[in-house]
Formats: C-alpha cells, structure tokens, sequence
C-alpha cells in the first residue's frame, strides 16, 4: 500500500516539476538580516492575494534570516528559497553606499530557473492592483520603472547637480558640453526578468571585476542590462518621492504598485515625522499598506480554507496534491 501511494505521489510531483520546467512564472522578492523587512514581505504576500495574483511568491532569503521569521513566510504561503550572499569586491565597497551592500546578493535570483519569467519587487512594494499581465510582455528584455534624480540622496551625481531629470527632460536640457546623455536609468525596487543560467554566470562574473558605485546593485543591474532596458509606466513601480517632484507625471488613482522607498515611509515603521511625510496622498497610502497586512482573511490559512470551502478551483499545487490523495491535508476552516 505505501509504496503505491508514494509512487503516485512521486508522479504527481514529476509532472508538476515538468508543468513548471515548461513555462511557469512566479513573483520573487528579497529578504536579508533580522529586523523588520520581513513584515513588509508578509504585506505583500496578502497584498498579491488581494490583488488575485495567480502565481507565487518566492522569498530569496540570506543565512541571516532567523527561523522564526521564515515560519512566519511559509505560513503566509511564501515559497521560501536561502540564496548565499554576493558579496563586491573586497575593499571597494566604501564607494557604495554600506546599506545597499548587502543588496548584490538579489542578483542569485537569476539562478531560479525552474521559473521562465519572475517579476521582482522589493520588501518595501505593495501591489494594489494585478500585475499578472506583464508576465505576458516579450522575451529577452528586461523591464523596468525610470527612476527619479530629484531627492538629496542623488546630491553627488552629475544629473543632480545640474537639476536634470530624465522624467522631465526637456526641464533642465543635458548639456552638450557633458557628453552624451546617459542611458534611462531604472529603479531596481521592480523588474520583470528571465532566470537564465547563462546570464546568472555572466553577472556574477562581471559584478567581480566591477567597482561598487553608490547605488550598489541598482547601478549594476542598470549598466549589465543597458542594451535590454525596456521602460515601463511609473504605474508598476511609483517611487513615492515623484508625488512632490513630478506630480504631473502621476495619476494617483492609476497606480498599481507602491514603493515605499523615500526617507521615513516605510509602512511598518511610519511616524509621519520625517520631510513629506505629513502629505496626505502619503498617509493615505500608508493606511491602504496597513489594510492590507491587518486584513485577517487575506492570510494564506484563512484563503485556502476559504476555497475549500467554496468548492471554488484549487491552487495547481494543492490541486495536484489533492489528485495524489492529499486532499484531506488541505486545513479544514477554522471553527472560530
Ligand atoms: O535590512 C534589510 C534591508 C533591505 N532588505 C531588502 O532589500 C530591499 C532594498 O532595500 P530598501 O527597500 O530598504 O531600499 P530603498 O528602496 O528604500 O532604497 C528591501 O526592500 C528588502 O527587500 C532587507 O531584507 N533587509
Ligand atoms: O541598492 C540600491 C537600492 O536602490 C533603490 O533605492 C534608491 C534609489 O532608487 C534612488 O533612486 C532613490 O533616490 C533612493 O531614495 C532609493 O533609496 C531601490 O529602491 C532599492 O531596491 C535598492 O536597489
Ligand atoms: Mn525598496
């Protein structure tokens, strides 16, 4: 009997992994050390379900994580991955910024390729509304939200200095003088990307003969992709400081992804004191990023035992668990 039972089982885990080798998608973010960040994560996971995403989160996590916040992702339904540290080259890294060091290890998930299409979204993200449609975009680009140069952490580059802005670039002209105009530049908060063997090699490979700039990973990924660069609307990634510096490019009601990236806005630990923070388009966004996390019947228990319930179509997962004769190990909804 328990050898049966193992082979079908075994069968139905074949043909899912042959079912996901094909062609499967997945959303995947980023997850290091042992504050706070993971609470982000949480928000959106639930944030992905309110949304309807049908496809997974996939948390890349560093050794540092503790345990108790990886039970924490697998209860919400995270599929959780440990990915090992990049780290720059030694003795170079005072020209990065030492936050954002850490932040080279993102690019392991480019070794994730039991996924053909990923879209990444940093911890600090929230998706307010499905995104799925951009898993459907061509291969072999790699797409992104333009950044903003406005904000004082921008005060050391040229663009800052001379008040351009590629979001307003016929505000401020790019001076002949100064060369060409530099390539779009992209916010790395968000991208939609191709694991790919090849290209994790080759980004490893050349992230170790490359001098870490100020904005780490982000500077990296911009100059590795430059040729393959393909801008999105600023509706898939709103860098909040574009509310006060370029409003006119924003339509509020529009946007489907928050990234809650300017000085003092992270959600989890808002105290509405910093600079901008008192706005009112940014308190109101910060509410909808609590919404969501508060909201108890988008944790992952609570919706499967919802679509149990309902008869409604099972995640393809717990569907091909079910079919294997797992069914009963779906959680029955809670008598509370
Ligand atoms: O202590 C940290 C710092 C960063 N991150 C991850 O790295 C991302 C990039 O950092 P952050 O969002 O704070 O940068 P910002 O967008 O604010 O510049 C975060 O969203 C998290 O996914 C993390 O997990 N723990
Ligand atoms: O490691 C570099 C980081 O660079 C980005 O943050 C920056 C950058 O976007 C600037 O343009 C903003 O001015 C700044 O405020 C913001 O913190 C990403 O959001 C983050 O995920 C990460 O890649
Ligand atoms: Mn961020």
């Amino acid at each position: 009997m328990a050898p049966r039972i193992t082979t079908t089982l075994a069968n139905s885990t074949n043909s899912l992994v042959k079912q996901a080798s094909l062609s499967s998608c997945a959303y995947v973010t980023f997850l290091a050390g042992d504050g706070d960040y993971w609470k982000g994560v949480v928000g959106l996971a639930k944030g992905l379900r309110k949304a309807k995403s049908k496809y997974p989160l996939v948390v890349a996590i560093l050794p540092d994580v503790p345990e108790e916040h990886r039970m924490i992702l697998v209860s919400q339904g995270c599929i959780v991955r440990e990915i090992e540290p990049v780290h720059p080259p030694e003795n170079q890294t005072r020209f990065a910024m030492p936050y954002y060091v850490i932040n080279y290890s993102k690019l392991r998930i480019w070794e994730f390729v039991e996924y053909s299409k990923m879209i990444y979204l940093d911890g600090d993200i929230q998706v307010f509304d499905n995104i799925d449609h951009l898993f459907d975009m061509p291969d072999g680009y790699f797409y992104a939200v333009m950044d903003c140069f406005c904000e004082k952490t921008w005060s050391n580059s040229p663009q800052y200095k001379i008040g351009y802005c590629q979001q307003c670039p016929d505000k401020v002209h790019w001076p002949a003088e100064m060369g060409p105009k530099p390539p779009l530049y992209f916010n790395a908060g968000m991208f939609v990307y191709e694991p790919n063997l090849s290209t994790y090699h080759d980004l490893l490979e050349t992230v170790k003969v490359t001098s870490p700039t100020l904005f780490a990973e982000q500077d990296f990924l911009n100059m590795f992709f430059r040729d393959v660069y393909k801008p999105i609307p600023s509706d898939y990634n709103l860098v909040l400081a574009m509310l006060w510096r370029h409003p006119e490019n924003i339509n509020l009601d529009k946007v489907k992804v928050v990234h809650y990236c300017a000085a003092g806005s992270k959600p989890w630990r808002f105290t509405g004191k910093e600079e901008n923070m008192d706005r009112e388009d940014i308190k109101m966004l910060v509410n909808k990023w609590w919404d969501i996390y508060h909201d108890e019947s988008l944790d992952y228990k609570n919706t499967v035992a919802a679509a149990a319930s309902s008869g409604a179509a099972l995640h393809p997962f717990l569907a091909a668990l079910s079919e294997a004769g797992f069914a009963h190990y779906v959680p029955a909804p809670s008598a509370a």
